[in-house]
C-alpha cells in the first residue's frame, strides 16, 4: 500500500540528505520521482544537503496545487512512480492534504521532509497537518546534538549567537553562521528553555538556576 511518511527531526539532522538518498536509490532501480521543495537555502527549484548533494526541485509555491501539478504531468505523458517533498514544513495545510490524496487516488508513495517546530517551539501548520494525516512519522536517525553533548530536540534562532523569541516564524537560514546573522543553533530542550546557546552557555554557567527555596 502507498504510504504518506512524515521524516521529521531537526535542523541539521540529515533530513535532505535522506531524501537525496532515497531519490537515488529508487531512480537506481529505474524509478522515476517528482520532487517539491520550497525555499530552500540553496535557492529556488533546488533540494540541497549540508553534505553538498543538491538536485533540481519543483518549487513548490504557495499557491500550487500539488495533486493537480501530479494529474497534470502524468497525463502529459510523465513519469511519476512516487513524491520526495523536503521543507514541508513550509507547505500550507491545504498541500498536505493534497500530498495524502496523491497517495489514496494516485497510489504513489510520498516522503516527506521536514522540521517540527519552529524557534518557539510551536508547530509549523505544515507540519501539523503532516502529523494529522502521515501514515508513518519516522524520527532521523542520526540524531543532532546540543552544545552540552544532549540529543537536540529543538531548533533555537540565534542573532550574534543568541537566542532569540520575536519574529517571523519562516526565516530562510542557517546553522553554523557567522557572527552578527540571523542563524540556527540545535538544542535540547533543557537550554533551550534556559535561552543557553553555546555562544552563551559560559555565562549561563556561571549562574545557574538556582531552586527554589520554601520556607520550613
Ligand atoms: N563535513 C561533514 N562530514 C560528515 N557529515 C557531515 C558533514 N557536514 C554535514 N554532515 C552531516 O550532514 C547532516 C546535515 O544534513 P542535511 O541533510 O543538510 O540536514 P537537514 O536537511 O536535516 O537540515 C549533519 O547532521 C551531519 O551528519
Ligand atoms: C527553526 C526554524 C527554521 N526555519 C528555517 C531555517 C531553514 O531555512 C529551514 C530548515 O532547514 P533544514 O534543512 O531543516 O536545516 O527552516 C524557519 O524558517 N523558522 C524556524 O523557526
Amino acid at each position: 500500500m502507498p504510504e504518506l511518511v512524515f521524516f521529521s527531526g531537526t535542523m541539521d539532522c540529515g533530513k535532505s540528505t535522506l531524501a537525496l538518498q532515497i531519490g537515488h536509490n529508487r531512480s537506481a532501480r529505474g524509478l522515476q520521482g517528482v520532487i517539491f521543495t520550497r525555499d530552500d537555502r540553496a535557492g529556488e527549484g533546488k533540494l540541497s544537503s549540508r553534505l553538498g548533494l543538491v538536485t533540481d526541485a519543483v518549487e513548490a509555491d504557495e499557491d500550487m496545487d500539488l495533486y493537480a501539478y501530479l494529474v497534470d504531468h502524468i497525463t502529459r505523458g510523465g513519469r511519476a512512480d512516487h513524491v520526495i517533498v523536503d521543507e514541508a514544513q513550509f507547505l500550507a495545510p491545504r498541500q498536505i492534504d493534497q500530498l495524502a490524496r496523491i497517495v489514496d487516488d494516485l497510489n504513489l508513495d510520498v516522503f516527506a521532509f521536514g522540521i517540527t517546530t519552529d524557534f518557539r517551539t510551536k508547530l509549523f501548520p505544515g507540519s501539523q497537518r503532516l502529523i494529522e494525516l502521515a501514515d508513518r512519522i519516522e524520527a532521523l536517525q542520526v540524531e543532532a546534538m546540543c552544545w552540552c553533548g544532549a540529543r537536540a530536540t529543538h531548533n533555537a534562532r540565534t542573532v550574534g549567537g543568541r537566542m532569540v523569541v520575536e519574529g517571523a516564524q519562516v526565516v530562510v537560514g542557517d546553522v553554523h553562521h557567522s557572527t552578527g546573522d540571523v542563524g540556527y543553533e540545535v538544542l535540547c530542550r533543557r537550554h533551550h528553555r534556559r535561552r543557553m546557546t553555546s555562544a552563551t552557555s559560559h555565562a549561563g554557567a556561571l549562574s545557574p538556576d538556582v531552586l527554589p527555596v520554601t520556607p520550613g
